[in-house]
C-alpha cells in the first residue's frame, strides 16, 4: 500500500469514529481494526501494530485534563462549556473547573452554563488562589471518575507577566494532557504575537477560534497555528452551547477567500454530474456561463439520480431554498414544473433569460400550461443559482485525480494574495502557507483523538 493510500485509510477510520455519536468499546475496536488492517497491508511489523493497539486501549480509560487559556473576552469560559457539552454528547463524562479567580463573575458564568448542560463543576467564591482551586477540582473529579476534566483559567485584557505566571503554575500543578488556546476570530494580525506569548508559557497543543458567526474571517487563526504549531480543532459560531463546530479546513479557507465552499463544490460536481458531462460543465462555469440550459441539465441529473434528498444537497444553491427538508416530493414536482416551462421557452425559440419581457413570459406560461407568476418564480430561481455558480468563473479545470492537490494549491495561491503581507511573512511566505494549509487539511480526523489519547502537548 503506498503512503498516500495508507494515510487515506487511517483518516477514513478516524473520521468514521469521530462521526459516531458515542465512542464506545465497539466503535474504538472497529476503528483500531481498520487501522491495523491498513498498517499490516503496508508491511508494518505485526508486533508494532499489536503494541499500538494495546497502548491505545490503555490510554482510553485514562482521565484527560484539558486546560483552556486565552485573553479576557476571547470566549474562553463559553468555549469550555461548549467543549464539555460536545464531548458529553459523544459519551464522555466531562467536568468543569473554574480556576479563573481574576474576573468577578467568572465562576457564576461557568456555574450557570454547566448547570444548563448538566455538567458537574467546581469553583470557589472565597478562595483566591487559582492553583489551589485547579488542583482541588481536578482531584475531586478524578475521584468521581470523570474522564474529561476541563480547567478554565483567568484571562487578562492584554498579555501580561502575571497572567502567564499564573497559567504556568496552574499547568504545572494540574499537568494537563492538552492546553487549548482560545482566540477571538477578530484579532487579526495580533494573533501571532498573542499565541506565541501563550505558547512560551504553557505548551499549547490546540487552538479554538471563537465568534466565527461575526464578520471576521478568522485569518488570524493561521498565525496562531503557525505560532503554536498546533491545529485548530473547533470553531465557535455563536453564544449558545451547541454553536460549536469541528474545524473543517475547506469552508474556513473558502471564507477567508470570500468564495463560498468552492473546493467542496468541485468534489460535488464529480459526485453528481455524469463523467462525460463534467469537462463541458466545468468549462462553461469557468467562463462564467451558468445558462438556463445548464440549470435544465442539472435538474435532469438530480431527477435521474434519486433519492432526491441525498443528491440535492450536493450542488451549491440547490439545497435549502429550492428544496426545504421534509418537502422532497413537493420540490421534485416543482423541478418538473420548472422544466416544462423551460421546454416551452426553448420551443419558443429564445432561451436567453436576459431578453425576457412580459409578453414572452406570458407565451411561455401559456405554452407550458402554467401561470405567469410561476414563470417569474422559475426565472428568479435561475437568477439565484446563476449568482451562486458565477463564483466559479476563472476556475482552472483540474485533470482527473488532481482535485485535492489542485484545490490546495489554488487555495494557497489565492490566499497569499488576500492575506496581509505581514501575516504572510510571519507564516513563512508562500512555502510556509502551503505547508500550513496541508497541515490544517490533514488535521480533520485527528482532532477528536487529541483529547482522547492525551495528545496535543509537545
Ligand atoms: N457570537 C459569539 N459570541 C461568543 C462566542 N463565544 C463566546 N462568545 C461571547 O463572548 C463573550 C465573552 O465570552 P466569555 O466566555 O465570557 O469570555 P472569556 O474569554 O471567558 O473571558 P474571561 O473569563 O474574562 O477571561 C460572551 O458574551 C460570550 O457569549 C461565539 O462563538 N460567538
Amino acid at each position: 500500500m503506498v503512503l498516500a493510500q495508507l494515510g487515506g485509510s487511517i483518516s477514513r477510520a478516524l473520521q468514521q469514529m469521530s462521526n459516531a455519536t458515542v465512542i464506545d468499546e465497539k466503535v474504538l475496536n472497529e476503528c483500531l481494526n481498520e487501522i491495523t488492517r491498513a498498517l499490516l497491508q503496508s508491511d508494518v511489523q505485526f508486533k508494532l501494530v499489536r503494541d499500538m493497539q494495546t497502548n491505545i486501549k490503555k490510554i482510553k480509560g485514562k482521565t484527560s485534563v484539558v486546560m483552556f487559556v486565552g485573553l479576557q473576552g476571547s470566549g474562553k469560559t463559553t468555549t469550555c462549556t461548549k467543549y464539555a457539552y460536545y464531548h458529553q454528547k459523544k459519551g464522555w463524562k466531562p467536568a468543569l473547573v473554574c480556576a479563573d479567580t481574576f474576573r468577578a463573575g467568572a465562576f457564576d458564568q461557568l456555574k450557570q452554563n454547566a448547570t444548563k448542560a448538566k455538567i458537574p463543576f467546581y469553583g470557589s467564591y472565597m478562595e483566591s488562589d487559582p492553583v489551589k482551586i485547579a488542583v482541588e477540582g481536578v482531584e475531586t473529579f478524578k475521584k468521581e471518575n470523570c474522564d474529561l476534566i476541563i480547567v478554565d483559567t483567568s484571562g487578562r485584557h492584554k498579555q501580561e507577566a502575571a497572567l502567564f505566571e499564573e497559567m504556568r503554575q496552574v499547568s504545572e500543578a494540574t499537568k494537563p494532557d492538552l492546553v487549548i488556546f482560545v482566540m477571538d476570530s477578530s484579532i487579526g494580525q495580533a494573533a501571532f504575537d498573542q499565541a506565541q506569548a501563550f505558547k512560551q508559557s504553557v505548551s499549547v497543543g490546540a487552538v479554538i477560534v471563537t465568534k466565527m458567526d461575526g464578520h471576521a474571517k478568522g485569518g488570524g487563526a493561521l498565525s496562531a497555528v503557525a505560532a503554536t504549531k498546533s491545529p485548530v480543532i473547533f470553531i465557535g459560531t455563536g453564544e449558545h452551547m451547541d454553536e460549536f463546530e469541528v474545524f473543517d479546513v475547506k469552508p474556513f479557507v473558502s471564507r477567508l477567500l470570500g468564495m463560498g465552499d468552492w473546493s467542496g463544490f468541485m468534489d460535488k460536481i464529480h459526485e453528481v454530474v455524469p463523467m462525460d458531462q463534467q469537462p463541458e460543465l466545468l468549462q462553461k462555469l469557468s467562463e462564467g456561463n451558468f445558462t438556463l440550459r445548464i440549470m435544465y441539465e442539472q435538474f435532469q441529473n438530480i431527477l435521474k439520480m434519486g433519492p432526491i434528498s441525498q443528491v440535492f444537497s450536493m450542488l451549491p444553491g440547490f439545497s435549502a431554498e429550492l428544496m426545504p427538508k421534509g418537502r422532497e416530493k413537493e420540490s421534485q414536482a416543482k423541478i418538473k414544473r420548472y422544466m416544462t416551462m423551460m421546454d416551452s421557452m426553448t420551443n419558443e425559440g429564445n432561451s436567453n433569460p436576459k431578453l425576457m419581457n412580459e409578453s414572452r413570459m406570458m407565451r411561455i406560461a401559456i405554452g407550458s400550461g402554467r401561470h405567469i407568476r410561476e414563470v417569474m418564480e422559475m426565472l428568479e430561481e435561475y437568477k439565484r443559482l446563476a449568482k451562486i455558480w458565477s463564483k466559479m468563473k476563472g476556475l482552472k479545470i483540474p485533470k482527473k485525480g488532481e482535485m485535492s492537490a489542485l484545490s490546495r494549491n489554488m487555495n494557497a495561491q489565492h490566499m497569499s494574495k488576500v492575506l496581509p503581507p505581514q501575516m504572510l511573512k510571519q507564516i513563512g511566505g508562500m512555502g510556509g502557507l502551503q505547508s500550513l494549509m496541508k497541515q490544517m487539511g490533514s488535521m480533520g480526523s485527528a482532532k477528536d483523538m487529541m483529547g482522547m489519547f492525551g495528545g496535543g502537548g509537545e
